[in-house]
């Protein structure tokens, strides 16, 4: 199952007495286990339809499924719930808690989730995560104490806690040295293979755009073209274009044991 659908999905802005069209008439699926860029110049909607997809926001009108779940028809609580167990954010500013350790930050969506953990499989959980970001060693460290791109690996290793189908990913290299970003993209690329997890990002980073399965550009709001890339276990990827709105045939990559 493909797990966002969005059909017919349009998002107005209300500025002053502005109409604002930040979205109109987007019709596409992300593919499971994919990388998914949203790409396109600033202010063609990207955040926007980031939002939608993270139930952080409501489109005015279409429909939007996520995980198969009809979104926009539940009400804005049980939407929370959803959001905080199905899906995970990582953000351009790391929005990490100041005042809290990395290790703190990384157990804090268990504790809102209301996941049914016990004290002893959330410490193991919030290890191995702190361990497979390479961070281990920094699990006291609150987020002054690091580097951006080790508060970025923090925020992969919070977004991933809850065992999320998917991640969102807004410009999440955008504050980073490129050396960095390339470490922080090749991480997501390995924890989206390890845990065959859905990520989706906006971005402009050319270095995000090639590491990408599926691309999807954006311009004033509209799709302007869909680009999925057939990947064949231990083959380098080939550009295959699929027209905007057909939906090219999918081939998950399950490449585990390969990176
Ligand atoms: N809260 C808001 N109120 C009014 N207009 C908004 C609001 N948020 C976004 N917009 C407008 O909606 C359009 C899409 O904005 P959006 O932030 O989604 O673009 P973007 O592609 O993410 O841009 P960037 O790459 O600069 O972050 C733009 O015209 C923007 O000015």
């Amino acid at each position: 199952m493909n797990p966002v659908v969005l059909r017919n999905v349009a998002k107005h802005y209300r500025l002053d007495a502005v109409d604002v069209p930040a979205l109109t008439d987007i019709n596409v699926e992300i593919h499971a286990e994919r990388f998914t860029v949203l790409s396109g110049p600033s202010g063609s909607g990207k955040t926007t339809l980031l939002n939608l997809i993270g139930c952080i926001d409501r489109p005015d009108s279409g429909e939007l499924l996520v995980d198969g779940q009809e979104v926009l028809k539940l009400k804005d609580d049980a939407l929370s719930d959803f959001r905080a167990r199905r899906i995970g954010f990582v953000f351009q500013n790391f929005n990490l808690l100041p005042v809290l350790s990395a290790y703190e930050n990384v157990e804090y969506p268990l504790l809102l989730s209301g996941k049914a953990l016990n004290a002893t499989q959330r410490r193991e959980r919030v290890r191995a995560l702190l361990d497979a970001v390479g961070l281990s060693d920094k699990a006291n460290n609150r987020p002054g104490q690091l580097s951006g791109g080790q508060r970025q690996r923090v925020a992969i290793a919070r977004a991933l806690a809850t065992e999320p189908m998917l991640v969102l990913a807004d410009e999440p290299t955008a504050n980073l040295d490129s050396h960095t970003g390339a470490s922080i993209i090749e991480l997501m690329r390995k924890m989206q293979r390890e845990l065959r997890v859905s990520f989706v990002f906006s971005s402009h980073d050319p270095q995000v755009l090639a590491a990408a399965d599926d691309v999807i550009s954006i311009r004033d709001g509209r799709i302007t073209d869909i680009r999925r890339l057939d990947h064949a276990v231990g083959t380098h990827p080939q550009p295959s274009p699929v027209p905007v709105q057909a939906h090219g045939h999918q081939q998950a990559s399950r490449l585990e044991g390969t990176a």
